[in-house]
């Protein structure tokens, strides 16, 4: 496999007025020829700041990034033409039309205009294109946005939030956009906070928390490493049910309307240990996990009652950092992003 995206050891501290905030402490990211990757992380995380990074648009203070091979961001614009990117809403004339837009880009691209009304097709703005772009409904702005980064047929494409203000229709669109560009040998890179739609569309996985990466690989393997053998069970006489199962060895928790019971292996012994004492179960349903939970373990946002949570208040991963950080220098950088 070929690496798209080699980040190694990313750091970045802006100045901000509270002070010096590592935004990025040490960041990992490897993405892979034809993957669909999907980049996730609390608000707040670092992810935006990652892709800017990446692509030139916030200077590092620390660590190693190639893109297509060419090391950013000095050997970018070698390969920048083979990239599409979305970081962040894009901004355009509003008193332009959508096609206009489109083919003033093309045409800066050298491409003809017949790309244009083909990528107007593919993100369903194709009877809308000659209206003014303030006139776009959010969502028809976002997929306009994905329309210019499609118009150079990249081989790469980074989109963060790419389902913003679209509606269910728009991100099943979006999603199955994703799939026929990476059917097609389109590496996509993408961010977003709708974990169910990352757990169908993405193959690979990289999970961000407070500027360090908390897990990466296969979506599989992933959630396969945070199956319990946990299963729900609904029987009557709960209290008399969880001292037969812990009896038996087993890890049980009760909640309001169910047992959870770990350390299963095979679930027909959580019946027979009941059925022996004549416990009917009434539910006996697998625990899988899923990337949500998954997300909010490692991330430790999960919601508490009553307690409003903050947005720096995600887990700080272990700081065990695999080998290969190499300084940049020690630069830092203000609320504009320039180097102080
Ligand atoms: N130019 C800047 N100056 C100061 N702080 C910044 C700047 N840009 C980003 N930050 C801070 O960096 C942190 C990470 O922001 P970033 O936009 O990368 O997060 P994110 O993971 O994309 O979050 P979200 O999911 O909310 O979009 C935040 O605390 C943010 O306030």
């Amino acid at each position: 496999m070929t690496a798209v995206i080699e980040i190694e050891g990313l750091r970045k501290t802006f100045r901000t007025r509270r002070g010096r905030h590592t935004v990025l402490d040490g960041f990992d990211l490897h993405v892979e020829a034809g993957q669909v990757h999907g980049f996730l992380g609390p608000n707040g995380s670092g992810k935006t700041t990652t892709l800017r990074t990446l692509l030139g648009l916030v200077q590092a203070d620390g660590g190693r990034m190639t893109v297509l091979g060419a090391a950013a961001p000095d050997h970018l614009p070698s390969v920048i033409d083979r990239v599409g990117a979305i970081v962040e809403s894009p901004q355009f004339f509003g008193n332009f039309t959508g096609r206009r837009t489109l083919r003033l880009l093309a045409t800066a691209g050298g491409l003809p205009p017949a790309r244009v009304e083909e990528v107007l097709d593919q993100v369903g703005l194709r009877d809308r294109g000659d209206e003014r772009v303030k006139a776009y409904s959010l969502g028809m702005k976002q997929r306009l946005a994905v329309a210019s980064a499609l118009l150079k047929r990249p081989e790469l494409l980074i989109l963060d939030e790419p389902a913003n203000g679209l509606d269910p229709a728009g991100i099943r669109e979006m999603r199955d956009m994703m799939r026929a560009l990476a059917a097609d040998g389109v590496t996509v890179l993408v961010s977003s906070h709708i974990l169910a739609e990352i757990e169908q569309v993405c193959d690979h996985v990289t999970i961000i928390s407070r500027g360090r990466r908390v897990v990466a690989g296969p979506v599989d393997e992933v959630l396969d490493g945070f199956d319990r053998g946990e299963f729900r069970v609904r029987v009557d006489e709960p209290d008399r049910a969880t001292e037969l199962l812990q009896a038996a060895g087993l890890l049980v928790t009760q909640h309001a309307d169910c047992l959870v019971v770990g350390g299963v292996t095979e679930p027909t012994d959580v019946s027979r240990v009941l059925g022996e004492q004549q416990l009917w179960v009434r539910e006996l349903t697998p625990l899988v996990p899923d990337l949500e939970s998954v997300f909010l373990q490692l991330t430790g946002t999960e919601p508490r009652p009553e307690i409003p949570r903050q947005v720096d208040d995600s887990v700080l991963p272990d700081p065990g950092r695999p080998p290969g950080q190499i300084d940049l220098g020690t630069t830092t950088t203000d609320d504009e992003g320039v180097s102080a």
